[in-house]
């Protein structure tokens, strides 16, 4: 794949001006604060991406509706939303029920084709929804974000084929690509290669229990990243009703079953808590994340050991997660390959580190939203840290750091580095912060109010 090329961003995030007066939230650049004092705060975070997404796609192939309280509402679970309603379920996302934050109303019908679904970046969308096309009782296009045209599909394309259905694309294993619903599919067993991404797992395995014979899974490669997504997913049917095997390593089997309708409550975004969570580290200050689950199959999470491990006091209590900064940052020697979402929060915190840091396991986020390998190291290199990609990580050792711009190649992770960067790098700009809409729209608004508490939201 190649090297992320600022050029591959959009048009707005081209024309930007570097300026660091341009504040603007969803103009070109915006200039990040830099820390003066310790933060203190607590940040309270809209719904998983990974969750609302999930509970969407069930709830449209169940057997009644449901109720999907506290969701995220971003560009990812948006399109979701939309892509379930033109294959013809219903997605109320404007009732109230007292809350701040609309709760959604997910109706099941037939699911029809004759739809095109825009998947934008999200890999959730784009791998979770073939399957559920193939059940649809006509073609369903699919294409997405210009980004996205290179993030793998192949294999959960080549294993719809094998399950039962027609799919067509030009041979590539990309978006677009077309498949052919009839209504059913056999379902069965299949054997795919999902080293380069967990979601062809979850994808398989969410539609699986609407095929006439289940499907069973077995994985052949190199190891499947993101294992903790694949036990999301495995939770989230088990709580639909679906009955699924997941006792032999490397193998899946979803039984055939109705899928129960839900009433459920998503839990906040724990890898869109991090770059929050590590400011307090670095400010040497205080963040709680409230509503932080006791018990949760978000890879996220993980960032409670990567914190305490590079020098924060961290404590998880029924009110929520508090990270405390003590002075120092640790470098780390870190395996992500389950947690690889984390990736460009701490190689940011990595570069505002007191001791250089390996992060390995990661080869597969060359696949993410951009190369993000060569994403971290050129703009953390840029802006003054030491970096080495390796094949399957990133070598960082710390530097001090200096303003300027920071591309981030339409990947919303990115937008959150840059901004964890700027605490301590006075004059940096990050390139295209609307990118961030893709899983945290308010995250501009909420890292101000972080770390210039008071000051009018850009
Ligand atoms: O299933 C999911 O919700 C996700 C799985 C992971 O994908 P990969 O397995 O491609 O890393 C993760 O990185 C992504 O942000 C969300
Ligand atoms: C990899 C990510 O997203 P996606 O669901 O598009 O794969 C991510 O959010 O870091």
């Amino acid at each position: 794949m190649p090297s992320p090329d600022p050029s591959h961003v959009s048009s707005t995030a081209k024309s930007t001006g570097s300026s660091a007066a341009d504040t603007s939230a969803d103009g070109p650049g915006w200039a990040t604060p830099t820390a003066r004092r310790p933060v203190e705060a607590d940040v309270t975070l809209p719904g998983s991406k990974s969750l609302t997404n999930r509970f969407l796609v069930l709830a449209a192939l169940a057997n009644g509706p449901s109720l999907l309280r506290r969701p995220l509402r971003s560009r990812d679970t948006l399109l979701m939303a939309q892509a379930l309603r033109d294959l013809g379920a219903g997605v109320d996302d404007t009732t109230a029920h007292g809350s701040a934050t609309p709760d959604w109303v997910v109706t099941p019908a037939t699911l029809r084709g004759g739809a095109h679904i825009e998947c934008g970046l999200a890999g959730t969308v784009m791998r979770f929804l073939p399957p559920v096309a193939a059940l649809a009782n006509g073609l369903v296009t699919f294409d997405g974000d210009v980004q996205a045209r290179v993030r793998p599909m192949g294999p959960v394309l080549d294993a719809l084929r094998v399950l039962g259905a027609q799919v067509e694309d030009d041979g590539r294993g990309t978006l677009p690509f077309t498949v052919h619903g009839t209504g059913r599919m056999p379902g069965g067993s299949v054997t795919l290669d999902a080293s380069s991404s967990s979601q062809f797992i979850s994808a398989l395995l969410l539609a699986g229990p609407r095929y006439d014979g289940g499907v069973t899974i077995h994985h052949e490669g190199k190891p499947v990243p993101s294992e903790p997504h694949i036990e999301m997913t495995v939770e989230t049917l088990r709580d639909a009703g679906a009955i699924v095997d997941d006792g032999d390593a490397n193998t899946w089997r979803v039984e055939p079953s109705e899928i129960n309708g839900l009433d459920v409550q998503v839990e906040p975004d724990l890898s869109n808590a991090a770059p929050f969570l590590a400011a307090g580290l670095v400010t040497s200050g205080r963040v709680t994340v409230p509503g932080w689950p006791q018990h949760t199959t978000q890879a996220g999470d993980a960032i409670r050991d990567i914190l305490d491990i590079m020098g924060a006091d961290v404590s998880l209590s029924r009110e929520g997660l508090t990270v405390s900064g003590t002075g120092e940052i640790n470098g780390i020697d870190i395996d992500l390959h389950d947690a690889s979402e984390l990736t460009p929060v701490v190689a940011a915190l990595a570069a505002l580190a007191d001791s250089p840091s390996v992060i390995r396991g990661v080869a597969h986020i060359r696949g993410h939203e951009t190369d993000r390998l060569a994403a971290l190291a050129r703009e953390l290199g840029a802006r003054g840290a030491v970096v080495t990609e390796t094949e399957d990580g990133l070598r960082i050792t710390p530097r001090p750091l200096s303003g300027g711009l920071f591309h981030t190649y339409a990947d919303h992770r990115m937008v959150m580095a840059g901004a964890l960067l700027g605490l301590r790098a006075p004059g940096l700009v990050v390139e295209a912060p609307d990118t961030v809409a893709k899983t945290l729209p308010d995250f501009v608004g909420l890292w101000h109010e972080l770390v210039e508490p008071g000051s009018a939201t850009p």
